[in-house]
Formats: structure tokens, C-alpha cells, sequence
């Protein structure tokens, strides 16, 4: 049997799609979740391939950058699509998704910077919230168009995960609002209702990220 260790720290984050895509292929892996500010990552941060999380071992081999894991596993497990042309929409999607986290991530570094609050705005209006209205806009789309009720094809892939997790995120922080969205909110309740993710989902760790 392959031994899967997943590292990550004690949140959804980049992690989060990768530790669904076991519990939807029944594989055991070992999910370790290192507190915030645990001395352990001083030590580990000098050791992993590139110097951060999340980190897949398998057997001992080890793979760095979440978006390499999460493709790996859902090619591994058969959730990256059905032929290349889903498996190239899945990569869209999620390079999509990519291109409007890094318009959400200045919002963060503002608020961590003490940045007074109509800078923040200015940074939303300015930046987010068109980011966020095109991306809404490009996932209904492809949901109008979908007869399965997921982004890809007729079945579930890591596309719907990354995009479905998001969608937590920005629940959780003001940003989506399940009675703007019935489209995405569809999607979500489907995603989190698939039979072999349901009760991991109910029971996983609740965080804001
Ligand atoms: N592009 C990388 C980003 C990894 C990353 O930023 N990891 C953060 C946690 S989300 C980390 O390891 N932070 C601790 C550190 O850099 O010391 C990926 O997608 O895996």
C-alpha cells in the first residue's frame, strides 16, 4: 500500500482541494496539520523541497506547490477530467480562480499592513470587486451551460473543489452571499453533498481560510 503523507498547517487553505480529492477516492492518507507558529516548521521549513507548505509525501518522495499536488492526486485518483479537453478546462478554471485570488491577496496584505480603512475600500472597489464580479460572471456561464451541475464534464473534478472551498472562504469572510448566487450556491450544497465527502465536510475543522 502507497503511504500519503499530506503536511499542511491547521487550515483549509491550499491544502483543503487535495485532502478532498482522497476522501472522494477512499484512499488513507495522513493529514498533518501543523499549528499556526509550531516551532516543528522552523526545523521542516529547512528540509521541504521549496521552503513552504502544502508538501505530498509518497512513500518518502516528495512533491511541493499545491497546484502540482491537487493535479497529481486528481489524475491519479480520476478526478482531473475524463479526456485532455477536460482536463484543460480544469486547468483553466483553476488558473481563472488563480487570477482572482491574486486580486483578493492585496486586500489581505493591506489589512495586514495596518493600511487605513479607505485604502482597503479603495484596493476592493478598485481591484476585488470587478476581479470578483468577472469571475462570478465566467463560473455562471459555464454552470448555465452544464448538464451534470459541475464545471467539467459530467462528473466531479478538482476544478469543482478549488472553486467550491473558495467559495467557503468568501462566505465566511462577507464575500459571497448564497441568495446572490443561486448558480454557485447549487454547486457548493452539490459538492459538499457528494456521498463520500459529506461527513468529512461536517466534520473537518472549522476555520475562517
Ligand atoms: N505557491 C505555493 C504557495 C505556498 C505557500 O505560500 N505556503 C504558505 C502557507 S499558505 C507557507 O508555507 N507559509 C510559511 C512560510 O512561508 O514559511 C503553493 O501553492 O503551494
Amino acid at each position: 500500500m502507497v503511504n500519503y503523507k499530506l503536511t499542511y498547517f491547521e487550515v483549509r487553505g491550499l491544502a483543503e482541494p487535495t485532502r478532498q480529492v482522497f476522501h472522494l477516492a477512499g484512499v488513507e492518507f495522513e493529514d498533518v496539520r501543523l499549528p499556526q507558529g509550531d516551532k516543528k516548521w522552523e526545523d521542516l521549513k529547512t528540509k521541504v523541497p521549496f521552503g513552504q507548505l502544502p508538501v505530498l509525501s509518497v512513500d518518502g518522495f516528495e512533491i511541493p506547490q499545491s497546484a502540482a499536488i491537487l493535479r497529481y492526486v486528481s489524475r491519479k485518483f480520476g478526478f482531473a477530467g475524463k479526456t485532455p479537453e477536460e482536463e484543460a478546462w480544469a486547468d483553466a478554471i483553476v488558473d481563472q480562480f488563480k487570477d482572482f485570488v491574486a486580486s483578493f491577496r492585496q486586500v489581505i496584505i493591506a489589512v495586514r499592513e495596518n493600511k487605513p480603512a479607505e485604502e482597503i475600500e479603495r484596493i476592493k472597489k478598485e481591484i476585488s470587486d470587478p476581479a470578483k464580479e468577472s469571475y462570478f460572471k465566467i463560473l455562471n456561464g459555464i454552470l448555465a451551460k452544464s448538464k451534470s451541475g459541475f464545471l467539467v464534464g459530467d462528473s466531479v473534478t478538482f476544478a469543482d473543489l478549488v472553486v467550491a472551498d473558495n467559495l467557503v472562504t468568501l462566505e465566511k469572510n462577507g464575500a459571497f452571499n448564497r441568495s446572490e448566487q443561486p448558480k454557485l450556491t447549487a454547486l457548493l450544497e452539490k459538492v459538499h453533498n457528494l456521498p463520500k465527502l459529506r461527513n468529512y465536510i461536517a466534520s473537518r475543522p472549522d476555520t475562517q481560510f
